[in-house]
């Protein structure tokens, strides 16, 4: 019995190849224009974004992305590659010969040539792909099955697939995540009276929960069960969406004004996690380790701690292997 020609990739969302404005442009150009994440006229939408979007926003936001780059380039792509090399020995010792690597949904590498790669030149025969999107999304997760889908229609002799839809109320992933919490109180004090723990999910357009995506519920399911695994009481925590893009109503409250108005109202210290991502990127360094921080203490706060994402963390990992086991048992080679 083996897992020789069974391989699972996980996928992550992706980054610029470097933090230069023209390979964020190169980036965004991939990201914006994916009809799962800008829902509007195709058309348009195309020359909007290669005439006004792209040409303002790829040097603002290369700026951004220059202040968390790493010796070893993007924090998403560095963590994700650990990720996938813990999860690797761990997975490699339940499940004998598994092979374990990683795909991106934009930019390299492309869910289509790892596929490609995996099945025409490898001869894997089953491939398990694993999102690292804790909840489901039409723009991320929806978005990652159209690529895979996009890439075996090309193929004549597909292999046979799995994938995880989402992992928000597993009770790994909560453990972990609560652990994370609670140990970043044992190690540096509890939260307090004048304290709040903010959970800050990435938010999206309300439009496309109207219609129907699942992702706001299941950020509400997640944060309850985190909450209830903390026996936080509910003045303890608030649940936030963050990095709102353009102009339309996204996910409320918003969390960088509700910091703000926090601080306000005498809230002296927050403690801030952002249950979206699993790998730290810029979304959480510069967006809230950064633009949050200087926005609550501007405000009056005094204390801002961010709590950084599971990461490839020894703990988590053990719990995520326990899990993705429930989705490969059973799926070895009989001959
Ligand atoms: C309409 C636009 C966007 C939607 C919808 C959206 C959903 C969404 N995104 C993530 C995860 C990440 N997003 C990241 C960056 C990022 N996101 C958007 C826009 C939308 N996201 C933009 C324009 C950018 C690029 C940066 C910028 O210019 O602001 C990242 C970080 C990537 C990195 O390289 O570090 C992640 C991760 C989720 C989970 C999500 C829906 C639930
Ligand atoms: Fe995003
Ligand atoms: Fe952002």
């Amino acid at each position: 019995m083996s897992y020789d020609r069974t391989a699972v990739v996980f996928v992550n969302l992706g980054s610029p190849k470097e933090s230069t404005p023209k390979a964020v442009k190169q980036f965004l150009k991939e990201f914006l224009g994916d009809p799962r994440v800008i829902e509007v006229n195709p058309i348009l939408w195309k020359i909007i974004l290669n005439l006004i979007i792209l040409p303002i926003r790829s040097p603002q936001s290369a700026k951004r992305y220059e202040t968390i780059w790493t010796p070893e380039g993007s924090p998403l792509v560095v963590e994700t590659e650990k990720l996938v090399g813990g999860m690797g020995q761990r997975l490699g010792k339940k499940f004998p010969g598994l092979f374990c690597t990683y795909a991106m949904r934009y930019g390299d590498p492309s869910i289509a040539n790892v596929v490609r790669n995996l099945h025409l030149e490898k001869g894997f025969q089953k491939i398990l792909l694993v999102p690292l999107n804790p909840q489901y999304s039409a723009t991320t997760t929806g978005s990652v099955m159209d690529a895979l889908c996009d890439v075996l229609k090309t193929m004549r002799s597909q292999p046979e697939i799995r994938m995880v839809r989402d992992f928000h109320n597993e009770d790994a992933y909560i453990e972990a995540l609560a652990k994370s919490i609670s140990d970043f109180w044992k190690k540096h004090s509890p939260l307090g009276e004048k304290g709040k723990l903010v959970l800050s999910f990435h938010g999206m357009p309300q439009s496309y929960v109207n219609k129907g995506d699942p992702y706001q519920d299941q950020t509400v399911v997640e944060s309850d069960l985190i909450a209830n695994r903390l026996n936080l009481k509910s003045d303890q925590w608030i649940r936030t969406y963050q990095s709102r893009f353009g102009k339309d109503v996204w996910l409320q409250p918003y969390t960088e004004p509700t910091l703000v108005e926090l601080a306000k109202k005498g809230t002296e210290r927050i403690d801030i996690v952002c249950p979206s991502f699993i790998t730290d990127c810029l979304e959480t360094h510069e967006e809230i380790e950064g633009e949050a921080r200087k926005a609550f203490l501007d405000a009056g706060g005094k204390e801002f701690n961010y709590i950084p994402c599971l990461n490839a963390q020894d703990y988590w990992l053990d719990l995520f292997s326990d899990f993705l086991g429930k989705h490969l048992n059973g799926w070895e080679e009989q001959s």
